[in-house]
């Protein structure tokens, strides 16, 4: 059994009956480790992690040679398996927790009303025990206040701290967190992302960081993956961006505005169809 955590090979997904070719042929592994994938909007990021976590619709066409998590073949796996997978062995984590929440339940009783889903035979003091504790972990301070509010009345960044909290519980090994942090403003982003370094760190997590925005990733991320239509491009250490050898994320990198040396106009970003079949530009680890 390989060590990685999750191993991709040759992953194709199309929709529309095979009309638009989301994802063309990308493979990657993950390790315990924080792997940023970037891409501009529809390069297939997001239908990758979903992929993942098995949360595309029917009406997705997925292939791949293979599509693993630790010995689980996420291509043959059975649903029944599969919820003992999905948000306790892989946990997701999306851009606004408002959708994810229950707005007329409290805080606490829905971070309580997953711990005891996971635990069953938890007594009501003990899942309100763990609340308190799971907050406290993901930094909140003035815990049993916070418990006792509604979603409506926390902010964008304490609703992503609850998220977070609730996915903490099943003691994940992988997270795919999709735009964590893309609803929040600058300082909190910060928080969340050092909440989150954090964790992975403690936890010994490995991490999928799906972003468009390519200064965050390199400066959080370990590693990056740089999509463009569908294919993976380059895949580079993120501390290596400056050597990029790809003219995507050539043209990605010279896109990005620069405060000290601001350019009287940013360059446009060009694009060439020979991109679309060219090899994966790899800097070897
Ligand atoms: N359910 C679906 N039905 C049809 N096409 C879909 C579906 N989901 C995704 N697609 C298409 O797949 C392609 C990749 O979409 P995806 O959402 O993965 O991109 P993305 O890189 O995550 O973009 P964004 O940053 O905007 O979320 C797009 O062309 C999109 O329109």
């Amino acid at each position: 059994m390989s060590s990685s955590l999750i191993d991709i090979n040759n992953l194709e997904i199309a929709f529309g009956g095979g009309s638009v070719r989301a994802v063309c042929g990308v493979s990657f592994s993950l390790g315990q480790e924080k792997l940023g994938i970037v891409g501009e909007s529809g390069s297939g990021k997001s239908t990758v992690g979903r992929a993942i976590m098995r949360l595309l619709p029917p009406t997705a066409m997925v292939s791949a040679e293979r599509m693993s998590f630790r010995d689980v073949d996420l291509l043959k796996v059975d649903e029944r398996k599969m919820m003992t997978i999905r948000g306790r062995r892989i946990g997701l984590i999306l851009q606004d927790p408002k959708y994810s929440l229950n707005p007329v339940m409290r805080v606490g009783e829905q971070i309580a009303e997953t711990y005891r889903l996971h635990y069953p035979k938890a007594s009501a003091k003990q899942a309100y025990r763990q609340t308190l504790e799971m907050l406290d972990a993901v930094k909140i301070r003035d815990v049993e206040s916070v418990a006792r509010l509604y979603p409506h009345e926390i902010s964008g960044g304490m609703g992503q701290r609850v998220m977070i909290a609730m996915m903490l519980i099943a003691e994940p090994e992988v997270l795919i967190a999709d735009e964590p942090t893309s609803a929040l403003d600058v300082t909190v982003r910060l928080e969340i992302l050092a909440l989150l370094d954090e964790l992975v760190a403690r936890r010994n997590l490995g991490l999928i960081f799906i972003s468009h925005d390519l200064n965050l990733v390199r400066n959080f991320c370990d590693r990056v993956l740089i999509m463009y239509a569908g294919r993976v491009v380059e895949v580079l250490e993120a501390r290596d961006l400056d050597k990029a050898r790809h003219p995507y994320t050539q043209g990605l990198l010279a896109s990005l505005p620069s405060i000290d040396d601001p350019p009287a106009r940013l360059p446009i970003l060009k694009r060439d169809p020979s991109w679309l079949d060219s090899k994966v530009l790899e800097t070897s680890r």
